[in-house]
């Protein structure tokens, strides 16, 4: 199994590119399955995710060609994906794949729309919580779908396809919208999103959608119109930057010290997370090519943080935050209200020396002058990128192990911090 060595204490400083974002290339490659013609996806990052659901996609009987560089492309240009679903052979999601991630599970909205049937294996990843998908057969069976679960499948059914409805969702869920908005699509008649998610990756699969012949409007507001269409057709998209990766790497720099170039970021996409950084003593400048973060000799001032769905303070950025925290002059309190088990981290910074309290739902942090590198195992996706954050800052050696989970979401990440000066080295086998 891989692990990640880092000797901490450098400072970062060069560029970053910021590859395309998992939580738009996943949904977006699901929704090739809504129509017989090509989706071509450009900027589709190179992770384990993408991987896996090629190879469930697979399963369906959808053709998926990875296209070489093009001249002129960046080293870091992401892939681009020719996605053809010209027939479905399989309406079944099985288990083995379904249960490895959890986006996964969200076929079952273009399978149960286009083909009027699935059967999708309850989903996996990352173990932050119980993750229901209580919300999302409910908005199915809102447009129609009869419902049952038996052996750990859901199965849909909706013989005469699905009819527009009002879906009015009791909290905000990104993974209820995307199944809202990809099944109402070639629903018939008027499909109305309300308390819909607001986040970035959900207009950006919209946009796609709507490349696609789709009829969308109001994404990115709290209320979604969907008028369903007969037929989608082929398009070419470009997946959006990831804005979890860059206030990642922000966060970064922030503990490291120096001074990065985070190129081709969108700083509307994480404003919530920038005016924390600000707050915590790093110098954040929008330009051209980005977003350049730059902490140089100020130390790091504690911050007071509560996580929301967007545009609020992302939770995908919350274990990075509080290793951020370890170091700051003073006690910081962080509160995650989206996952009730994100605190997987805590445990694995305290090995590094950090002084963190629970209570509930909310984490004090001490902030310690000094952290010391260690051996620490990754738990999930985000807190594995959270004891990368505290390494490069610790003295000494720090070991992670387990990381399949960073590569489920951070393409080629120890060549991107070491190209910055980042004492880091991956560790086959
Ligand atoms: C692949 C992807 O895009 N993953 C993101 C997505 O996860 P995901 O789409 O799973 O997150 P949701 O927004 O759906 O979940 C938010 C909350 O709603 C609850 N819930 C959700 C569905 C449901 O049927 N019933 C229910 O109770 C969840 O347990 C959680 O407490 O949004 C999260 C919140 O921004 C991010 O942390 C994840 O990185
Ligand atoms: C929690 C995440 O992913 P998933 O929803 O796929 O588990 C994440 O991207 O941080």
């Amino acid at each position: 199994m891989d692990r990640i060595r880092i000797i901490g204490g450098n400072e970062l400083r060069g560029t970053i590119p910021i590859s395309g974002a998992k939580n738009a290339a996943l949904p977006l490659m699901i929704a090739a399955l809504l129509t017989d013609e090509t989706l071509i996806l450009d900027n589709v990052p190179r992770l384990a995710d993408v991987a896996l659901l090629q190879r469930i996609l697979g399963n369906h009987g959808v053709d998926i060609m990875s296209a070489g560089k093009r001249p002129g492309d960046h080293e870091y240009q992401g892939q681009t994906l020719h996605i053809s679903a010209k027939t479905i052979v399989d309406t079944t999601a099985p288990y083995e794949l379904v249960s490895k991630m959890r986006a996964s599970f969200w076929v079952i909205a273009p399978l149960i729309a286009r083909m009027h049937e699935a059967k999708v294996s309850l989903p996996g990843g990352c173990a932050i919580g119980t993750r229901p998908v209580d919300l999302l057969i409910m908005a199915l069976e809102r447009l129609g779908a009869e419902i049952t679960i038996d052996g750990g499948y859901v199965i849909a059914k909706a013989p005469g396809g699905l009819k527009g409805a009002t879906i009015a969702f009791p909290k905000v869920t990104v993974s209820g919208t995307h199944v809202a908005l990809m099944a109402a699509t070639l629903a018939r008649g008027t499909t109305i999103i309300d308390n819909a998610a607001c986040e970035p990756e959900i207009v950006d699969v919209a946009d796609c959608l709507n490349k696609m012949g789709a009829k969308i409007t109001g994404a990115g507001t709290p209320r979604i119109t969907i008028e369903g269409v007969a037929k989608l057709h082929g398009a070419r998209h470009t997946v959006l930057p990831d804005r979890i990766e860059t206030g990642t790497y922000a966060m970064a720099v922030a503990m490291a010290g120096g001074e990065v170039q985070l190129s081709g970021a969108r700083p509307e996409l994480l404003q919530a997370a920038l005016d924390v950084l600000t707050a915590a003593g790093a110098t954040i400048t929008v330009n051209n090519d980005g977003i350049k973060i730059a902490r140089n000799g100020a130390g790091i001032s504690p911050v007071t943080v509560t996580t929301a769905p967007f545009p609020g303070f992302p939770t995908d950025l919350q274990a990075q935050l509080m290793a951020l925290m370890t170091r700051a002059k003073g006690a910081s309190h962080i509160t995650e209200t989206i996952f009730e088990n994100r605190f997987m981290h805590v445990q694995e910074l305290a090995r590094f020396g950090a002084k963190i309290s629970l209570d509930g739902e909310t984490a004090t942090i001490d902030g310690v002058s000094k952290l010391r590198g260690a051996p620490v195992m990754a738990t999930d996706l985000r807190a594995s990128v959270s004891l990368v954050i505290a390494a490069l800052a610790a003295e000494g050696e720090t070991m992670v192990n387990r990381i399949y989970h960073l590569d489920r979401g951070f393409e080629r990440l120890e060549e991107k911090l070491s190209a910055c000066g980042a004492n880091i080295e991956r560790i086959s086998g």
